[in-house]
């Protein structure tokens, strides 16, 4: 990584052809590096941080000292707007840079700008950007910085299709009509994603739950822009650890395989959508009823506060509707206690077919997870390691709201609540549940997001290791 020891370091160059003097400032023990300059025919200053820069990109082979510094800032005109980008594109052009600057920032040789050229093949690249994601920036930050950032990388691509959702169908559609038939022909195809885990997590369905994949099946490639609720994949992986909105991800990412676990349940289990007004069937693998997921499974206090805040109302408050309603779980408003969850919870280790029962009868939290995160600083599984494949189940008792509520703040403290005796945590490769519940309500189960209702007398049962079918675009450096 270049001269890194040396935490400053100097050069003479030019800035949009204006001389200037480069320092670069690295923190050895933030990481943080930070690009001055002071032009010399004026008393201007300039600076731009580490968390701001997308990339450095050379100009041309014939310009070796010029490159393009990439970076965001601050959109000035939000003003209170959840609809508007919080940041924009932006780039100017840098003559001699310090050389730790461009060894840090150039994207290298793997990184997936470049793998978009896979063995010599141009993919296909497909933008999708859903609007109902989130507060509903996808679009604004398409506008403000993925299009812009491809028009000055690569003017002429203007070869990409762009996707708008316009149902909570159209992800699905699109996999099925499109992105499933191209890979099964053995088509590389990019595709930009600016949702949060539930447009990945509709591709991974619509993927898996065809039979249809041929030996020619070419992964498709995926790079996530953060722009869901909880973002669980993209904060999970780093996306989100700079400001650049996932641009310095995609940029200098590369491909990883996604891990993914099934869900099965007993017959008559439905998918609720549109705030449980409408029930669906699920995919029926050989039989039994089968959905996929790429983050959580859960069932009790996470469940019935994700289905409880799936409304208009609760989504206008961003990552905030999920404190709201577990406030509401955990202290309800007609003042009855917390609900136990009652049901029989087994787990099977890795590497071992034998159940192991979890010893009580009523529960507060159940939940299986390929992430450490959930939502951005609420570390749910502090022993997961990005896309490491492993399923996690964490678990806890009828503790009363009190008692769930300690050990939810130790998850928002750096994930320490797996260290409290109350607090079951370890590796599993399955899990299951039978309901003991009379009320459809405390049958809900929560699988990324998506919420499904068992029937009464029901179960669940959650699998790890199902084949992958597609690659996440991440930054490993994080
Ligand atoms: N134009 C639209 N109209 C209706 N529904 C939409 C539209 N666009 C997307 N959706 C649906 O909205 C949901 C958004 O899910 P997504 O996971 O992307 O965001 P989120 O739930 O806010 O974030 P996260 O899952 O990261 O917490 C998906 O179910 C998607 O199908």
């Amino acid at each position: 990584m270049g001269n890194e020891q040396s935490s400053s370091q100097k050069t003479e160059g030019k800035v949009d052809g204006r001389p200037v003097t480069f320092t670069l400032h690295h923190d050895e023990s933030s990481q943080e590096r930070e690009l001055i300059w002071q032009e010399h025919e004026t008393p201007s200053k300039g600076r731009l941080t580490e968390k701001d820069i997308i990339a450095a990109l050379p100009v041309h082979a014939q310009v070796p000292d010029d490159y393009s510094i990439l970076f965001v800032a601050p959109n000035e005109a939000v003003d209170g707007d959840t609809k508007a980008s919080p940041v924009v594109f932006r780039s100017l052009l840098a003559t001699k840079l310090p050389l730790a600057f461009i060894h840090h920032f150039q994207p290298t040789g793997n990184a997936c700008w470049q793998l978009r050229a896979d063995n010599g093949k141009i993919p296909n690249l497909h933008i999708v950007v859903s609007s109902g994601s989130g507060t509903g920036k996808a679009e604004d930050v398409w506008i403000k910085l993925l299009k812009a950032m491809l028009e000055h990388v690569c003017p002429k691509a203007d070869s990409y299709a762009l996707h708008f959702t316009s149902s909570e169908h159209t992800v699905t559609e699109l996999t099925r009509e499109v992105f499933l038939p191209q890979a099964n022909e053995g088509i590389t195809q990019a595709i930009i994603l600016l949702s949060g885990d539930g447009g990945l997590v509709d591709i991974v369905n619509a993927l898996l739950s065809s039979s249809l994949r041929s030996k020619r099946y070419t992964k498709p490639n995926i790079s996530m822009l953060p722009l869901g609720t909880g973002n669980a994949l993209a904060n999970s992986t780093g996306i989100t650890s700079d400001n650049t909105m996932g641009l310095r991800n995609l940029l200098q990412g590369i491909t990883k395989p996604l891990p993914v676990f099934s869900v099965h349940f007993s017959p008559g289990a439905r998918l609720l959508a549109n705030e449980a007004r409408e029930e669906h069937a699920l995919h029926n693998l050989n039989g039994t009823a089968t959905v996929y997921g790429a983050v959580v499974c859960s069932w009790g206090l996470h469940a019935s506060l994700v289905a409880d805040s799936d409304t208009h109302e609760y989504r206008k408050h961003g990552a905030e509707r999920f404190q709201m309603a577990a406030k509401e779980a955990l202290y309800p408003s007609d003042s009855s206690a917390a609900h136990g969850y009652k049901g029989r919870v087994s787990f099977q280790r890795p590497s071992s077919k034998d159940w192991v029962k979890v010893e009580r009868d009523t529960h507060g939290y159940v939940l299986a997870t390929l992430v450490s995160q959930l939502e951005k600083g609420f570390t749910i599984s502090p022993a997961s390691k990005s896309l490491d494949g492993k399923l996690r189940l964490i678990h806890f008792g009828d503790l009363g709201g009190q008692g769930a509520m300690d050990l939810m703040t130790q998850a928002y403290g750096g994930g320490k609540h797996v260290e409290d005796k109350r607090c079951g945590y370890e590796e599993i490769a399955a899990l299951r549940i039978d309901f003991d519940e009379d009320d459809a309500r405390w049958r809900r189960v929560c699988v990324d997001g998506k919420i499904v209702r068992v029937e009464q007398g029901g179960w669940v049962e959650v699998r790890s290791g199902v084949e992958t079918v597609l690659d996440l675009i991440v930054d490993e450096r994080h």
